[in-house]
């Protein structure tokens, strides 16, 4: 397990104090929680289907509101219905599994939505300045797409629409990355180049990175912190290198890490969408 804060001595971006999310019908997708990200830190959220990655990882800018416990920025204190979740969310920019790109704009016209949140919103019905318009090529340039700039999104492939959505992302300049699910419609190939990238970027530009993936194989590659969780709690918290086969099984439900031939399909191990052949390979 992580050694605490004081050992460590690392500064916290985000900390969350006793963080439990009750949905309306009454489902706890996530039990009370109490975890820092770090400065810099590429974090990945794994788990089974239902897990509660995806909960955590919203509750993050409140795009999921916490019933209980609060979330604290350390550049910007609790975050709630004030000035400091409007601050928050403008540095902490998004990725998602469907790229929510607008499909019939240029790439180009995508990358610069990343910096609507610095203006007002009367000036985001005019051309955004020069400066901006530069930073967005850069960032198209970053993810190696400068030559589909003026190429609409829905004439490019699902994996070039992932670098455009990582694109948008710098272009918001955060010092926070939230990615739920990048890579989870992408092909094994295309998501190892995707995942290196993200890490990349992340790494040249000091962004702390949380990132929920099923792909037990990605986590343990990309990840610098893995947190896992099963039945809406966090069972296990550390470096990929300190994952061992009770908290493999942890995460996923009991089973355990040996290779099950025989019945393999009746093994949610196997049987979840989690579950692709290269990390078949990897157990
Ligand atoms: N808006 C919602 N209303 C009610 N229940 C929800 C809602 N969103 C998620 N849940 C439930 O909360 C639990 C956790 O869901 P969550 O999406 O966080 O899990 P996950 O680990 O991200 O799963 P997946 O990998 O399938 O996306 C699940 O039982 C889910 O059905």
């Amino acid at each position: 397990m992580k050694p605490s804060d004081a050992e460590t001595d690392r500064k916290y971006v985000l900390r969350l104090r006793n963080v439990g999310v009750t949905y309306s019908g009454g489902v706890v997708a996530l039990r009370s929680t109490t975890l820092d990200f770090f400065q810099r830190e590429f974090s990945v959220l794994l788990g089974l289907s239902g897990a509660g990655k995806s909960t955590l990882l919203r509750s993050l800018n409140l795009l999921v509101k916490p019933t209980s416990g609060e979330i604290v920025s350390s550049d910007f204190g609790v975050l709630g219905p004030t000035g400091a979740l409007r601050q928050h969310r403008r540095r902490t920019a998004l990725i998602f599994q469907h790229h929510q790109l607008i499909e019939r704009h240029t790439a180009l016209a995508n990358v610069l939505t990343g910096r609507l949140g610095y203006h007002n919103t009367l000036r985001s019905f005019f051309p955004l300045p020069r400066a901006d318009l530069e930073l967005a090529l850069h960032c198209l340039e970053r993810v190696g797409l400068a030559d589909k700039s003026m190429t609409r999104v829905d004439q490019l492939s699902g994996g070039q629409k992932q670098r455009v959505g990582i694109a948008r992302a710098l272009a918001q300049q955060p010092n926070i990355i939230l990615a739920d699910e990048p890579v989870a419609s992408l092909d094994p190939a295309t998501s190892e180049k995707i995942l290196e990238l993200l890490r990349q970027v992340c790494k040249e530009d000091g962004i702390t990175a949380i990132v929920s993936l099923h792909q037990l194989e990605y986590a343990q590659r990309f990840a610098d912190r893995i947190i896992g969780l099963a039945g809406a709690h966090v069972v296990f918290d550390g470096a990929p290198d300190e994952l061992n086969d009770d908290n493999f099984a942890a995460i996923y439900a009991g089973h355990r890490r040996e290779p099950i031939a025989p019945s393999r399909t009746s093994n949610p191990a196997y049987a979840q969408p989690p579950f692709t052949p290269e990390m078949e390979m990897s157990l």
